[in-house]
């Protein structure tokens, strides 16, 4: 009886402990189980779509991020991409009800890929970038006229129109910047950021954080992202793009008069007649000094990269500057520093020319042998896959792009380096469209996002861990010390 009422305590505590037991692991598991169902794996997700509206062509975006985690840094990724058929918006300056209709096929095209019931809470928004700068130069009703049909349009779709609008060259740089160093996920992070190279058809950007005080105020934009602060500079040259570069070059060559030019920078045995009002008839082709009774001029090529580009240089003024030093044209330059990202037409470009990669004196040296490539070979090799327009004009543009690098912006052999020719990076393609929607979505904080001490995944798993390690716990007390402490009375005596 002694030893009956010895082995009472133990196990009337024993019992408490078991049923304690029992109680923890069934509450935990059923909090994992709450947990597992009230969140359910597969992610929520939000939509935005924005239209590049660039002067050769449109291009309509969709991105997609998931709905919880929209204030982390690389979370917003391009989920589709519709080129808009035909040139840009600003071509429909005398047909202006086109430029909406133009879009048409890029909508029905974004309203199959997003789930129905998101289109209503999906914004649309539609920047438009030099092509639409110049004609509101040119001629500003038309140029309204063109954005009135393409808001009319945009408005009667079921997304939710934000707006379309002309964006500055310093807000095009800017939103190039915060897209790549978004999606390479730099912002908040020592190793610093990316510079940003974009090379339209009537414009071209450079943006990047200077090692230097900048000295002018209109070159300069401050930003503080995910906790850091920006001070980045940035210039946009209105008529610097790679189409107006074009015609600049051809009206220094065809200021003589002349109606036959010979061209260093086209393929030898090329030969085209042009008409005089394609290269005079842009707001950045000041002079015209042409003889009007003549319409035509026969354009032949000669294939000389170095004469190429001593024409090229000539569409740059590098005499005058007015602060402690410029790129050309009288616009102030801190000197490039850091790594660089070069995209549209440096990409499609040095792509084609497969010239990434490589030093600069390899670059020239592989570019001179291409231009002096007759253009019947060119056509042979190329011809099949490459639009007969584009594939004329590599030699010119590679030239260009040397050019501004290396005398515009003043890359040396060593700064060359730096620079990465991209077109996209995880999938989503460089440009200002990514980073023009984060900042209207207000998806860029200042703050960086105080992070969960733990994610949604790691917390179930370590709940329902610790609900095994508890079976298994109790599992071992009862079989080999607790033989008491969870059986009946009867078994202890
Ligand atoms: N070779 C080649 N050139 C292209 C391609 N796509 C566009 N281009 C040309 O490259 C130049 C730049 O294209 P984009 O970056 O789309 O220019 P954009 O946005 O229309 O012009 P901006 O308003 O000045 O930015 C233009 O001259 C285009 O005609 C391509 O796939 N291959
Ligand atoms: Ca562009």
């Amino acid at each position: 009886m002694a030893e009956q009422r010895e082995m009472k305590a133990p196990w009337h505590s024993g019992k408490m402990l078991c049923v304690a037991i029992f109680f923890i692991a069934a509450v935990i598991t059923l909090v994992a189980i709450s947990v597992v169902q009230n969140k359910p794996i597969q992610q929520k997700y939000k939509y935005g779509i924005v239209l590049d509206a660039g002067s050769s062509h449109t291009a309509l975006y969709i991105y997609e991020w998931p709905a919880e985690k929209e204030n982390n840094t690389g979370m917003v990724r391009q989920r589709h991409y519709c080129p808009v058929k035909g040139k840009g918006i600003s071509s429909y300056a005398h047909n202006s009800s086109g430029a909406g209709l133009s879009l048409m096929h890029c909508i029905e095209e974004a309203k199959r890929k997003i789930d129905p019931a998101k289109h209503k809470e999906t914004p649309v928004y539609l920047g438009a970038t030099a092509g639409m700068r110049l004609l509101m130069e040119q001629d500003p009703k038309s140029a309204e006229k063109v954005l009135s049909s393409v808001k009319d349009t945009l408005s009667k779709t079921p997304f939710d129109f934000q707006g379309a609008r002309i964006i500055t060259g310093q807000q095009e740089g800017a939103f190039g910047w915060i897209t790549v160093n978004y999606l390479g996920e730099n912002f908040g992070k020592a190793a610093g950021t990316m510079g940003a190279l974009d090379l339209g058809g009537a414009s071209t950007q450079i943006t990047f954080v200077s090692n230097q005080p900048i000295e002018s105020p209109d070159n300069s934009m401050d930003f503080r992202l995910y906790g850091s602060d920006y001070q980045v500079y940035t210039h946009s040259f209105l008529c610097y793009g790679k189409d107006q570069v074009l015609k600049l070059a051809l009206e220094k060559q065809l200021q003589s008069g002349e109606t036959l030019l010979q061209d260093p920078c086209f393929h030898q045995g090329y030969s085209q007649d042009k008409q005089f009002k394609d290269v005079f008839d842009t707001p950045c082709v000041k002079t015209i000094n042409k003889d009007d009774s003549k319409e035509n001029f026969t354009h032949n090529g000669t294939g000389d990269f170095a004469q190429c580009q001593s024409s090229i240089q000539k569409v740059f003024n590098f005499s005058q500057c007015t602060s402690s030093r410029c790129s050309f044209n009288g616009v102030y330059q801190p000197p490039v520093v850091g790594t660089f990202g070069a995209f549209s037409a440096y990409y499609f470009v040095m792509n084609f020319l497969n010239l990434t990669g490589q030093s600069l004196e390899d670059t020239k040296r592989n570019l001179a042998d291409y231009c002096k490539t007759p253009w019947n070979e060119i056509k042979q090799r190329y011809g099949e896959r490459v639009k007969e327009k584009y594939l004329s004009e590599y030699c010119f543009s590679g030239t260009y792009i040397l050019t501004l690098l290396e005398n515009g912006y003043n890359f040396t052999e060593d700064t060359w380096r730096d620079i990465t020719f991209i077109d996209k990076i995880e999938g989503s393609s460089a440009g200002w469209t990514l980073g023009y929607m984060l900042n209207l979505t207000n998806m860029i904080p200042a703050e960086a996002p105080d992070t969960p001490l733990m994610t949604h995944g790691g917390f179930v798993i370590l709940i329902l861990f610790l609900s095994i390690f508890l079976l298994v716990l109790l599992f071992l007390g009862h079989r080999f010390l607790g033989r008491p402490s969870c059986s009946s009375p009867k078994d202890i005596v």
